[in-house]
């Protein structure tokens, strides 16, 4: 299945490259842009006061329905649609129609995706109001009604009804009372089992609802009251559970947006302060934090500090210190002092909402392993009923026990039902997706989930990603009998104009001397900058720039050679003639960086820096985080050659700060951002963003993949394990109706939650 409109992330190519694998790739890119334009989309629904992603609705919202050339793109919300029956008949009935062209569905959230001819919707709907089921359409942005509550009482009285047949047949009395309670207890909670099932018969189709019902109206049939009430009993509660287990999936990720309150103090036109509820503040409003509460909106402190815990967003759970001027991001929780901030965000927009979006949307997406039990059960199912069809038929021509082997086929066909199967990979891959969301971690689909196991090898850049990126002047010399106080000067100006973290350190370095008029200024990609001043014009840049103008010398390169291999970057000042100075400029290694290489390898994973900077001081910062190998002199073309080369041999991630690093970013099976808390562009471009810039992050990430991998298989051999076990015991004359059902839902009850413990992870 493909989808339509760019939530469906299809799978990289993880191999090969050549010219249609770099389109297909690059169109990604291209992807992702459209996901933006979506956003925005959402964006304005919200400016009507319509917050989509707020905790009333554990449903994500439909999108509105997009309009093709000749086809109209719609989602349709059908409550009762949680299980592959009901998406089967769906499939038989819609697929057969004309004017359909396409379908996806998305049984966790309950939301079909039906690609049709502009005038044929209302025949769609009904199409699906015939299946007996109830379609949403997407109200201008409302919230999702909730699922209906059923009331619990018709079941609790059909298992005391149930129960009472049972002890009636022990006891030996008469039957006709016990036939009276079975009769009783499947009428109170077996009835829309019935009307399902009938719908699917009629419909051509045999779901579990219609077995339970030939099932249980033939046991009642058969004179077997007891068991006919227990297996009705037994399906119903079972059903229940794991729909409140599935809700316990689903809100996983709408749980998310608890943590930011409903509530905000802002202040009034006339000076008072109110609390209001934060869906309504706009955009520059001021809000008031007390100690102990938690951050309503994103915004910008204008007056007061305070220390924060930024654990909701980051994972994070060290306090940060924040100021004036400093931003702070709604869901954290302010610990110490009290603070008013400017509002840079409305509720729907905030990094908060913007995480829960995008994860809502990532899980949209099929993950691979789901694709192929989407497929395999397309496949099974049939088989099975095959099966049941032979176990009917041919064995009683043989021996005359045509109930026996009826009864027999029955149970088989409970059997075929794959619902563990396939709602197994689903809830897994959410609760993988939530896990890693709680800790910082944005996975953009569920394919990344799946790939980031297998990663093989992880480029990194080394400015601001491995180190600190905030390097410090740390030498300045005169050169060729230049005066340095007037180079410093000319540098400083020049560097004043760049925000590369090198010149920024040489301007921070120069901080008193004043800046000249620079004119024509121009940045020099991997080498430096250049510009006018006075007249004259000067480059400030590194070796690789002085080399190419010949303007280097032996004794010049001897010295670069003594600084690079100290682990600092150097750059020249030049005028049209000589080298004027020298200054060099040194980061320091974060600690977690070292910490994060060094879990990468034990988890296998080799590591390669890639950097602009010189190969001697790229070796010389290698060897201070130990990664498995350094490139140095790297433009970004050859960035992503290298990301290229690497991705013959593997799954490749490449981290980065998304500027030079763009195409290698793009490139890369996994593309991670760092420090995405408050940049839009991270979250929405990188496949996997790592909400602050701590790459432990990353093995955290490798780690949280191999565990969903884990369950995942686990999930596929449980479900099929089980009814293989039953099909065995079935044939062999063993297997009851009853124990079929039961290891149905029971199935699918494990499966779930054994999904669901990711959760805690
Ligand atoms: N605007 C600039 N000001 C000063 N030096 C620069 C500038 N741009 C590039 N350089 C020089 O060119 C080198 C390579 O720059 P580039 O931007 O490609 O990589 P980088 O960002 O420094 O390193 P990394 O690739 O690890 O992030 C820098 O190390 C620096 O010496
Ligand atoms: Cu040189």
């Amino acid at each position: 299945m493909s989808s339509c409109c760019g939530h469906d992330h299809e799978q990289k190519p993880t191999s090969g490259s050549g010219a249609a694998g770099s389109t297909l790739r690059y169109r990604k890119v291209g992807e992702h842009r459209h996901d933006h334009d979506h956003d925005h989309d959402h964006d304005h629904d919200h400016a009507h006061g319509e917050a989509c992603c707020a905790p009333a609705g554990v449903l994500q919202p439909l999108a509105a329905s997009v309009a093709g050339a000749d086809s109209v793109t719609t989602q349709i919300r059908i409550g009762e649609m949680d299980c592959p029956t009901e998406e089967a008949l769906i499939r038989k009935k819609l697929g057969g129609m004309t004017t359909v062209r396409r379908l996806e569905f998305n049984l966790m959230q309950r939301v079909l995706t039906v690609v049709h001819a502009p005038e044929a919707l209302d025949a769609v709907l009904a199409a699906i109001r015939s299946l007996g089921f109830t379609p949403e359409l997407p109200e201008a942005g409302v919230a999702p009604s909730p699922a209906v509550k059923k009331p619990w009482w018709p079941l609790a009285l059909a298992g005391v009804l149930a129960v009472g047949a049972e002890v009636i047949e022990w006891a030996g009395l008469p039957t006709w009372i016990a036939a009276l309670l079975a009769i009783a207890a499947v009428l109170s909670c077996g009835l829309t089992t019935y009307r399902k099932g009938w719908v699917a018969i009629r419909n051509g189709n045999l779901n579990i609802n219609a077995l339970m019902s030939i099932a249980v109206t033939g046991a009642l049939i058969l004179g077997q009251w007891p068991e006919a009430a227990m297996v009705m009993v037994l399906f119903t509660l079972a059903e229940l559970i794991e729909a409140k287990s599935l809700d316990r999936a689903r809100n996983a990720i709408a749980g998310l947006m608890d943590l930011a309150p409903e509530r905000a103090t802002v202040r009034q036109s006339d000076g008072r302060w109110a609390e209001v509820d934060a869906k309504t503040v706009a955009v520059g409003d001021v809000v008031r934090v007390k100690p102990g509460e938690r951050v309503a909106l994103d915004g910008e402190i204008v007056s007061g500090s305070s220390t924060i815990n930024q654990a909701p967003i980051t994972g994070e759970s060290l306090p940060v210190e924040k100021g004036e001027g400093d931003s702070v991001f709604a869901g954290t929780i302010n610990e110490s002092g009290s603070f008013e901030y400017r509002v840079t965000a409305a509720a729907a927009n905030t990094t908060l909402a913007r995480i829960i979006h995008a994860v809502e949307e990532a899980q949209g997406a099929k993950a691979p392993t789901q694709r192929f039990v989407d497929q395999f059960a397309r496949i099974y199912t049939p088989i099975v009923f095959a099966v049941a069809l032979l176990v009917a038929v041919v064995p009683p021509l043989f021996d005359g026990a045509w109930l026996a082997w009826i009864y027999k086929a029955l149970v088989l066909l409970v059997i075929a039902c794959p619902c563990a199967l396939v709602i197994s990979t689903p809830v897994t891959i959410v609760s993988g997706l939530a896990a890693a969301a709680r800790r910082g971690i944005l996975i953009k689909g569920g394919v990344y989930l799946e790939e980031g196991r297998k990663l093989k090898t992880l480029a990194l850049d080394k400015t601001g990603t491995l180190t600190h990126g905030k390097p410090e002047q740390t030498e300045s010399e005169a050169w060729n009998g230049g005066d340095l106080g007037a180079a410093t000067a000319l540098a400083a100006s020049l560097a004043g104009r760049s925000d590369h973290p090198v010149s920024q350190a040489i301007a921070r370095a120069a901080a008193g001397v004043a800046h000249a008029e620079v004119e024509g200024f121009e940045a020099l990609l991997g080498r430096g900058v250049r510009g006018e001043i006075d007249g004259k014009a000067y480059w400030l840049g590194n070796h690789r720039m002085v080399h190419e103008q010949g303007r280097c010398s032996t004794e010049l390169e001897a010295r670069l050679d003594v600084l690079e291999r100290q682990g600092k970057t150097v750059v020249m000042l030049v005028d049209a003639e000589r080298v004027l100075a020298l200054f060099a400029v040194a980061d320091t290694v974060k600690d977690s960086s070292r910490q994060a290489v060094a879990e990468l390898h034990a988890l296998g994973v080799k590591t390669v820096m890639l950097t602009g900077d010189n190969p001697h001081t790229a070796e010389a910062i290698a060897a201070q985080v130990g990664v498995t190998e350094a490139r140095g002199d790297q433009l970004p073309q050859d960035k992503l050659t290298a990301v290229e080369q690497f991705g013959r041999e593997g799954i490749t991630g490449m981290v980065g700060d998304g500027i030079n690093d763009a195409p290698a970013l793009a490139r890369a099976d996994i593309g991670f951002a760092m420090g995405a808390m408050g940049t839009d562009t991270a979250i929405e471009t990188a496949d996997v963003a790592l909400m602050d810039d701590d790459l432990r992050k990353l093995p955290a990430f490798v780690r949280l993949s191999r565990a969903t991998h884990a369950v995942l298989v686990q999930n596929i051999v449980l479900a099929l394990g089980i009814k293989a076990v039953f099909l065995a015991l079935t044939l062999a004359g063993l297997g009851t109706m009853w124990m079929a059902v039961f290891a149905d839902v029971g199935a699918s009850l494990l499966v779930v939650g054994n999904g669901l413990r990711l959760l805690r992870r």
